[in-house]
């Protein structure tokens, strides 16, 4: 089977500093992976890397068997690579609706028209809040609505994987347990990079767990107490 993502031997960083040197992550099609480790470790870092959204010191990034190192993050997005990301980034002054509408132009160009809307409504359909709320600005929503419009955005570009950068962060139990059983509820459908500092959380959603430790991906037992 050809992994739907595999990084090989990649360093990332930020201009002259090295924050990994040698990382190596195999994803299959439909798995989840869960990414834990200290504040610090990298594990944005190597998100934002492999969405394309920072330049990668050495290595490679394959996508369905492709190298796709040298691809812009538009590139990346349009080919099913999709980042929940850090703190959301809900763009607070515009509309729910716009914040979803921002992400037709992360589908490819010759997408046939009704294929958008297609999507959208599959997606409200999936949170209807964010229909009900879709002419709000985006600064109205709490933090687990915030959550939801990041997923939505996700999933409007058909992920073959999408990566999550600490998902549960600020959320009340109450809602990380929603947040579970949608994920849970996902897979299979695409692959997944969750990262998280909640291991109970990763526990219940991925297939095997890594942990970064001094730039490196580790695996752990899933039922290891980290
Ligand atoms: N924009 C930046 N410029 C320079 N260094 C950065 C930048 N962003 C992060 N770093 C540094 O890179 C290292 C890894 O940070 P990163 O955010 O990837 O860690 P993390 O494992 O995701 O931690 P956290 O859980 O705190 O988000 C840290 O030493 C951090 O200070």
């Amino acid at each position: 089977m050809t992994p739907v993502l595999e990084v090989k031997g990649l360093g990332t960083g930020y201009g002259q500093l090295a924050v990994s040197r040698d990382l190596s992550l195999t994803l299959n099609p439909g798995e989840t992976v869960g990414i834990l480790g200290v504040n610090g470790a990298g594990k944005s870092t190597l998100l934002k890397t492999i969405v394309g959204l920072l330049p990668q010191h050495a290595g490679q990034v394959l996508l369905n068997g492709n190298d796709i190192s040298t691809w812009p993050a538009f590139r990346r997005a349009r080919n099913g690579v999709a980042l929940v990301p850090e703190g959301r980034q809900v763009l607070a002054g515009l509309s729910v609706r716009d914040n979803l509408e921002l992400t037709r132009a992360s589908l490819p160009s010759r997408t046939p028209a009704d294929v958008f809307p297609g999507r959208l409504a599959e997606v409200l359909s999936i949170f209807p809040k964010l229909g009900e709320r879709g002419a709000n600005p985006g600064s109205s929503l709490s933090g687990g609505e915030q959550q939801m419009l990041a997923i939505a955005r996700a999933l409007l570009i058909a992920p073959s994987v999408m990566m999550l950068d600490e998902p549960t962060q600020g959320l009340a139990p109450v809602i990380v347990n929603m947040l579970k059983n949608l994920l849970v509820d996902f897979k299979g459908r695409f692959a997944m990079v969750v990262v998280e500092q909640n291991s109970a959380f990763l526990e219940s959603v991925a297939d095997r767990i890594l942990e970064m430790r001094s730039g490196r991906l580790i695996e752990v037992a899933a039922t290891e107490k980290i």
